[in-house]
């Protein structure tokens, strides 16, 4: 299974942010898009996740099993964590392990197990509304446990995360793509998802690496 992407133009409002923008993430690597503020790099994410339609060109899935229901192949996180805040933590993450996960489940977790995973034992019951910026933040990565899907999409994915957080959350996209899983994330700071390619969005184009230093990995 492979990400392939074409030919892609990205058009927001009047302005233009990338024309022709071509790559392929391979099953069991990931890919990490930099740039600065304001380059488009949620704005691609939201065209890898089919959140939005490009102006021209596509992103498919090639070899998956199902390659017409691209969105249920997709896990995306974005910016705000999308969570109900007066339901409580437990609640959140059932609704989201009903809501994407498959009839096969897999080695996705139970709500409590991934719960556990996250650091959030214990915290359960309390409504959203009361965690910390943190505490939610790492309720939404553990929507990523509770339901198994090949694509992750994850947009400044350790924001709020604290030290120790932010390696939980590198073992679990390593894990991730070693089970050959794919992997997109746009960043500012580095991830430590190990040896990955890189995409720069820049102001007049976007460039390619793979496996190179010089952006956050
Ligand atoms: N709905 C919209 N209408 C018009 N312009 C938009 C819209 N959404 C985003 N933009 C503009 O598109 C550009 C790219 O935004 P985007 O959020 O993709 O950038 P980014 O690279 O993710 O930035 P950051 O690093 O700040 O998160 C910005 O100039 C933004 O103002």
């Amino acid at each position: 299974m492979r990400l392939a992407v074409r030919e892609l133009t990205c058009r927001r409002g009047a302005r233009e942010l990338f024309r022709g923008l071509a790559f392929t993430v391979e099953a069991g690597r990931a890919l990490v898009v930099t740039g600065p503020n304001g380059a488009g790099k949620s704005s691609l994410l939201r065209l890898l996740a089919g959140l939005a339609s490009p102006v021209a060109g596509s992103v498919r899935l090639e070899g998956a099993p199902e390659p017409d229901a691209y969105r249920e192949q997709v896990h995306y996180l974005g910016h705000l964590d999308a969570h109900k805040l007066s339901l409580s933590a437990a609640d959140n993450l059932a609704f989201w392990r009903d809501m994407l996960g498959g009839v096969d489940r897999g080695s996705a977790l139970e709500v409590e197990e991934a719960l556990d995973e996250v650091g959030l034992a214990g915290l359960g019951a309390l409504p959203v509304a009361v965690l910390s910026a943190g505490q939610k933040r790492r309720l939404a990565l553990a929507r990523l446990l509770v339901a198994e899907r090949p694509l992750w999409i994850l947009d400044e994915p350790t924001t709020a995360l604290d030290a120790r957080a932010q390696a939980l959350f590198a073992s679990h996209a390593r894990a991730h793509v070693e089970k050959g899983g794919l992997l997109v994330a746009a960043t500012h700071a580095p991830l430590d998802l190990g040896p990955c390619e890189s995409l720069e969005i820049g102001r007049h184009a976007a460039r390619t690496a793979s496996d190179a230093g010089g952006a956050p990995r």
